[in-house]
């Protein structure tokens, strides 16, 4: 059973829907990631389900009880939710121990009653050593992890994630995302993570929302966005992936290999319908469709090439042999996913 729910929600700036009648069921404990590219409207959606929007149509209800509709809204302290923003949004004049436990001292928690709940969510993040630090004495990934103790310190039903990683260098974000997932683990919580990186939210999330220009494309686990994307936008969106225009007469949702030869020397004739093919499903071979090389990327492991099909059409692929610009070679696919235009 669901245990929060966005009911048809909306939000509009003057004519401008930035968030168009989203529906979604989440479970309780879920890890769930908004992904779109920017302005889709995902801060928007997260703000909404926070409290610090009002909602133009639709309901969010948490365990069954309303907490917003156009015509009801619950405050954001009411909620039991607790966010944690890319700006960490730490006092700097507090201790790590004060910042993290800012919302404990709200509710009159003292003494300590309250250093051993600040410690205790202090040492879930591996902060407890630096307890007596001042936010500008630690780094942005030790912000980050001060942030969420003090998320944690309230024991919310639901977290609301931010872009957190956005301030971070790439190999901090990695060390993060585990970071966050042990989190999410020891909490139990429900974690509501807004991001425009795709590897991030397919490395976290249980169950992503693909939005764009303000609906919902996709609501589905990572593999199914990569596998079976349900729409062109997805399909080009997710991943890398060359989406083909195919002939009318081949149709279907999967296409073999056997077909390929075909398919690609008619593809293109009448576009009727296309077909998602990702890299690591096409094979260099001796006898299949002629390509001819036209971009080489050195990767460490492999090179990615695009090379064009006998219509033009471009197919990107991996291989580990260096291949010439110009040169033509022949591939097989051995997985491609239509899809309805
Ligand atoms: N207060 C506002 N008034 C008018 N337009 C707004 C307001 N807040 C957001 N918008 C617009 O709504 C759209 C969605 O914004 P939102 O911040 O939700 O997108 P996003 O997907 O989170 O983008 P990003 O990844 O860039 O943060 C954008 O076009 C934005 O300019």
């Amino acid at each position: 059973m669901a245990q929060l729910t966005l009911d048809n929600i909306s939000k509009h700036y003057g004519d401008h829907a930035v968030v168009d009648e989203i529906s979604l069921a989440i479970e309780k404990g879920q890890f769930v990631a908004l992904l779109g590219p920017s302005g889709c409207g995902k801060t928007t959606t997260l703000r909404m389900i926070a409290g610090f929007e009002q909602l133009d149509t639709g309901r969010i209800l948490l365990n069954d009880i309303l907490l917003a509709s156009p015509e009801h809204h619950t405050e954001p302290e009411r909620r039991n939710m607790s966010m944690v923003f890319q700006s960490y949004a730490l006092w700097p004049h507090k201790t790590v121990l004060d910042n993290a436990g800012y919302t404990l001292s709200l509710k009159g928690v003292r003494g300590q009653a309250y250093r051993d709940q600040v410690f205790a969510a202090l040492e879930t993040v591996n902060l407890g050593h630096l307890a007596d630090r001042y936010p500008q004495a630690l780094s942005g990934g030790q912000r980050q992890r001060a942030a969420l103790a003090r998320c944690l310190v309230s024991h919310p039903e639901v977290v609301l994630l931010d872009e957190p990683l956005a301030n971070l260098d790439v190999h901090l974000r990695a060390s993060m995302e585990a970071t966050f997932r042990q989190f999410h683990d020891r909490t139990g919580a429900t974690f509501i993570y807004v991001t425009h990186d795709q590897a991030e939210a397919m490395a976290m999330a249980d169950r992503i929302a693909v939005m764009n220009h303000g609906r919902l494309e996709q609501w589905d686990t990572p593999e199914n966005l990569y596998r079976r994307p349900a729409s062109r936008w997805v399909a080009t969106f997710i991943g890398k992936g060359s989406v083909l225009d195919v002939p009318s007469h081949v149709h279907g949702k999967h296409l073999r290999a056997d077909d390929i030869g075909n398919l690609l020397s008619n593809a293109g004739a009448m576009h009727r319908g296309a077909m998602l093919v990702r890299p690591e499903d096409v094979t260099v071979v001796a006898e299949g469709a002629r390509v001819t090389v036209r971009h080489r990327v050195y990767q460490g492991e492999r090179y990615q090439y695009i090379a064009d099909l006998a219509d033009g059409q471009p197919l990107t692929f991996y291989h580990s042999r260096l291949l010439d610009h110009g040169q033509i070679v022949q591939v097989q696919i051995a997985h491609a996913w239509g899809l309805d235009l």
